[in-house]
């Protein structure tokens, strides 16, 4: 697909449905008692993955393409069938790790796999904890990757009541995957399960876990959980998803005379770093009609072209951004100064390398980038022109530089530039309709 420089942006856009909160309304449904209606369910092929693992695993969802309400016809902790066959949560790593948690306490044997990019990424990092919970959980090839052995069954199960045992896990990453993950496995286990983390990344399951009824708290950076007994079905409204949002921020930012308004944003404070660090670099950025939707904030955001400066961003705000950093380092090239982001190797691990992916095609187009072990630094400021960008099959890659590419000088391709479908379907007519509107 060609983009051309383009703009200014104006008027106003509502994003698609958070794609987090969509997989877990999916999968709490699935597991609580009674009916769960989900209102503005994202529609992107990682949520698809996740209704279509449910219904392998005997859960009636109803989902009308024509509307953006899903329906759960839950079955409780233990209503779960073996599937047929092996679940293929397609390129989805939050499908893949809290499924994982939720399987390992049923009392069948099931195959996990994914795609090429999801049978790269690391799954170590549950296999461990639930090891230490008993479960039977291996890696088929021995690599720490999918596919996924998981056999659960009461023979296979060390405790000598059949159960999965609680423990206290310090979580080597601050991953709401992992975190989520063991959470949903100590629904199934004796006694009580906590996870640690060396910083706090976002919070979705304990907030809608426990507006299901699970006995969930969370004190500073440790989040328990006790088993069971029972979750009741319930309506969710999922906010807009703010990584969408941040591709509209990015472009009304640094296109001259861009002024957005973007609809109805979740804005929990963990996930919420894009909006501070935007702030930080001097960016005029204001959040309006703020409210609570069914225990998520929500916002209107309206950004308008500011003259952006280089910053520092590291610690504890990157889990809070950890999927924007593609379009921050984006804007960094237009901001004056220098800006250093450390602390981000899980960037590495996710759909692609996306240290290298955007250092590689930010060089293409001229800017003046380098890698770091855990980062990257931009040096703001110089032009950037068209260039053939590999996409590498990753959605926030090529929606981060569709937003460069209104920037750059001449022709930018990008290469499989549909792969935007695994968490926003119709983000370039989105934007089109911004820069095309007046
Ligand atoms: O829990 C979630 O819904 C997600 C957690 C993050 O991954 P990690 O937990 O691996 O950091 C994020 O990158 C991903 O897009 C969605
Ligand atoms: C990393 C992402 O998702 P997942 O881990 O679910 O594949 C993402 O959406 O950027």
């Amino acid at each position: 697909m060609i983009f051309v420089k383009n703009g200014p942006l104006k008027g106003c856009v509502t994003v698609p449905g958070d794609k987090s909160i969509s997989h877990r309304a999916v999968m709490f449904g699935a597991l609580a008692n009674g009916t769960t209606e989900i209102t503005n369910f994202l529609h992107g092929a990682d949520c698809l993955s996740t209704i279509r693992c449910f219904r392998q695993l005997g859960i009636e969802i109803n989902n009308q393409a024509s509307s953006d309400t899903v329906t759960i016809l839950g079955k409780g902790l233990y209503g779960l069938r073996k599937p047929d066959q092996t679940l293929d949560v397609g390129n989805s790593g939050t499908t893949m790790r809290l499924i994982s948690g939720i399987l390992c306490g049923q009392d069948f044997a099931v195959t996990l796999t994914g795609d090429e990019s999801i049978r790269r990424r690391p799954m170590g990092r549950i296999i461990a904890p639930l090891k230490q919970m008993g479960a039977d959980i291996e890696s088929a090839m021995s690599n720490h990757c999918a596919p996924l052995l998981i056999n659960c069954t009461a023979d296979k199960m060390s405790n000598l009541n059949d159960m999965l045992t609680g423990i206290r896990y310090q979580s080597p990453v601050a991953s709401a995957q992992v975190k989520s993950c063991i959470l949903l496995a100590g629904l199934y286990a004796e006694g009580e399960t906590s996870v640690t983390e060396p910083y706090i990344s976002r919070n979705h399951t304990e907030l809608m876990l426990s507006q299901f009824g699970a006995a969930i708290r969370t004190k500073g950076n440790t989040v328990t959980i006790l088993p069971g007994p029972y979750l009741e079905g319930r309506k969710i409204s999922v906010p807009g998803d703010i990584s969408s949002a941040a591709y509209f921020i990015a472009a009304g930012l640094m296109v001259p005379n861009s002024e957005v308004l973007i609809k109805n944003v979740g804005i929990n404070p963990t996930r919420d770093g894009m909006l501070k660090v935007c702030k930080q670099m001097g960016a005029d950025l204001t959040l309006d009609n703020i409210r609570d939707d069914g225990g998520e904030p929500v916002a209107d955001i309206v950004v308008r072209h500011s003259e952006l400066k280089g910053i520092e961003i590291g610690g504890d705000i990157i889990p809070t951004l950890i999927d924007e950093i593609p379009m921050i380092s984006i804007l960094a090239c237009f901001a004056k100064g220098k800006t250093v982001i450390k602390d981000a190797s899980e960037l590495k691990v996710k759909e692609s390398n996306r240290i290298d992916v955007m250092v590689e095609n930010l060089t293409k187009m001229g800017a003046d980038i380098t890698a770091t072990e855990d980062g990257m630094i931009i040096n703001g400021g110089k032009p950037l022109h068209g260039a053939t960008i590999e996409s590498k099959l990753d959605h926030r890659i090529a929606m981060s530089f569709a937003v460069a590419a209104l920037m750059a000088e001449g022709d930018t391709e990008i290469l499989n530039a549909e792969c935007v479908d695994i968490s926003y379907p119709n983000f370039y007519t989105d934007l089109k309709k911004l820069y095309q509107s007046h």
